[in-house]
């Protein structure tokens, strides 16, 4: 009995020492970082507790650190983030030692369910041959007219539901429309085939609802430590990125199968090869009819999905953005109209033509002047809006479609600034802080301000290490050129014909994934105007 008590006596305060011990090491830690910048961490767990307390809401958190330091490191309970937002580390990362800042491991490994082996999540070959193929698409006059033509049809399909909506006073969430666009889009242009979702009657959407879920889902494993365990057991949000997937590769895997059967009868009906449309899937799909490719109908999928998110959600949440600051910014939307109504003149008279009378009561004649007003919108025309121009790279600067964007670390490195990163890391530059710091934009870095981007009228770009909106360096964006002429199309008629206002009490903010999109949608009041 003695002895029992003993050995209990034993074990308490063997307890006790090492509950004080962990205490000690907790506090030592913890004082050891007292006049440290930047986040603070625990043991074991590094700064994971305060990123997944600000995890939605992650961009400003960075922003409150990265505006007193450029360089925030954040340990993670397996790696280290390094975040950077000065414009010569950037292009130390994104250009000068490119090599060094791949993709890497972690990011393919936690993105391959999506995006698999495509363009955005691979490094060495693998990349530069689908940067090749692609670069070739994108460099063609063809692909250019052809998406002028497309761009404008679906602008105007868009305008036609927002007169439908102002006529019966509904409420829409342009957020949802504006994907709906450039995923129809998308899939015209760089797959050749018509799907339909921008009908009027607004058709189910279960791919794009997928392919959303999916996206938060991938992003979430960034600061999510168990998600290999959810996989393992197929539980919560990894159960749910299951079923997705398989929505998405259903889809996928019916267009790829619909197009090479047209690619087949447009062969056999023995048009000559330059009959047969060329986008960016035939071309790929021409190249796997080369078995030295090495090109797998999984392979076909990754393209697809790889361009989807591409071209979809990074035009349409920048369309989105661009439309709130505008509406929010009356002088602004003012400006912008006047240089749309002097545009149009000039272009009338140009073709010799008048413009037609209407009334905006009768949508009739106001439709048949938007779908005039759009024929007058060219590649060449619409490269004279400079405002226009600006008000899009304002909004990206404070809005931009990829807010942050990690980057593998291969070997030991030191940043210009002298910080030390080390093999297996990463590194993340990140557009939206870069956008919202003084130290590279003045003191007025918060507003949205188009003007800054004007030179006596003209458009001035800015490095692109400084703005980063479309990365820089030899991954730069492949799209930027593409993506301006829908966004300039669709933002030209619309701010042309249409007046809107933010539904009382509508929330906007961000939602945490790869792309910077609406968290509640963008709902708003149209009317239409003269
Ligand atoms: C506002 C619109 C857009 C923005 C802000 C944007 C931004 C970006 C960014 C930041 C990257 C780098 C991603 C990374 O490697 O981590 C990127 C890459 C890329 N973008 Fe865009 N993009 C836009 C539209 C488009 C469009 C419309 C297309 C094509 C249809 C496109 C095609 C690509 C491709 C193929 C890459 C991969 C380049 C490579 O890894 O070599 N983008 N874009």
């Amino acid at each position: 009995m003695e002895e029992k008590k003993n050995l209990s006596s034993i074990s308490s305060s063997g307890m006790m020492m090492l509950t004080c011990m962990v205490i000690s090491w907790i506090f030592i830690h913890r004082w050891n970082q007292r006049s440290k910048k930047g986040p603070k961490t625990w043991p074991l767990v590094g700064a994971a507790i305060e990123q997944l307390m600000n995890y939605d809401r992650m961009h400003d958190w960075l922003v409150d650190y990265l505006s007193e330091l450029k360089t925030v490191v954040v340990p993670m309970p397996s790696t280290t983030y390094t975040y950077i937002a000065d414009p010569v580390n950037v292009e130390h990362v994104l250009k000068n030692n490119f090599a060094n800042y791949p993709k890497g491991e972690v990011y393919h490994s936690y993105m391959e369910v999506l995006l698999g082996d495509g363009i955005f999540n691979v490094d060495g070959d693998l990349w530069r041959k689908q940067r090749k193929t692609a670069s070739f698409e994108f460099a063609s006059k063809n692909l250019r007219d052809f998406s002028t033509i497309v761009f404008r049809e679906y602008a105007l399909k868009l305008s036609g539901i927002l007169c439908q909506a102002s006529v019966s006073v509904q409420q829409i969430d342009m957020q949802e429309l504006l994907m709906r666009m450039t995923l129809d889009s998308i899939c015209k242009v760089g797959f050749g085939v018509e799907i339909g979702t921008l009908a009027p009657q607004l058709p189910d959407n279960r791919f794009a609802q997928a392919f959303d879920t999916a996206n938060i889902v991938v992003t979430l494993r960034f600061i999510d430590p168990l998600w290999r365990i959810k996989r393992f057991l197929n539980v919560g949000s990894e159960a749910l990125l299951d079923k997705s997937i398989k929505i998405i590769d259903d889809f996928t895997y019916k267009m790829i199968r619909k197009r090479k059967l047209e690619i087949e009868e447009a062969k056999e009906s023995r048009k000559n090869d330059k009959q047969i449309k060329h986008d960016i899937l035939s071309r790929f799909i021409e190249l796997g009819e080369n078995p030295e490719s090495k090109l797998t109908e999984k392979s076909l999928r990754d393209v697809v999905l790889n361009f989807v998110i591409a071209g979809r959600d990074t035009t349409a949440t920048t369309l989105s953005w661009s439309i709130y600051l505008i509406m929010t910014h009356p002088h602004v939307a003012d400006k912008l109209f006047s240089e749309l109504k002097a545009l149009e003149e000039d272009r009338a008279k140009e073709e010799k033509i008048s413009l037609l009378p209407y009334d905006p009561e009768d949508p009739k004649s106001f439709n048949e002047r938007v779908a005039q007003f759009a024929g007058l919108l060219t590649y060449d025309s619409l490269g004279r809006l400079s405002y226009l121009h600006a008000a899009i790279t304002e909004t990206l600067r404070l809005y931009p479609a990829v807010p942050q964007d990690p980057k593998g670390i291969l070997e030991d490195d030191i940043l210009p600034d002298g910080t030390k990163v080390k093999a297996g890391g990463m590194v993340t530059y990140v557009p939206y802080s870069m956008g919202r710091m003084e130290y590279n934009w003045g003191p007025d870095a918060a507003s949205f301000k188009p003007e800054r981007w004007l030179k006596e009228g003209f458009f001035q770009n800015a490095s692109p290490f400084k703005f980063t909106a479309f990365q820089a360096g030899p991954r730069i964006c492949l799209g930027k050129d593409s993506a301006y002429l829908q966004m300039k199309m669709t933002l030209a008629i619309l701010c042309r014909f249409f007046d809107f206002t933010l539904v009382p009490m509508h929330p906007v903010k961000y939602r945490m994934m790869t792309i910077l999109s609406m968290a509640h949608g963008l709902k708003l009041k149209v009317a239409r105007r003269s």
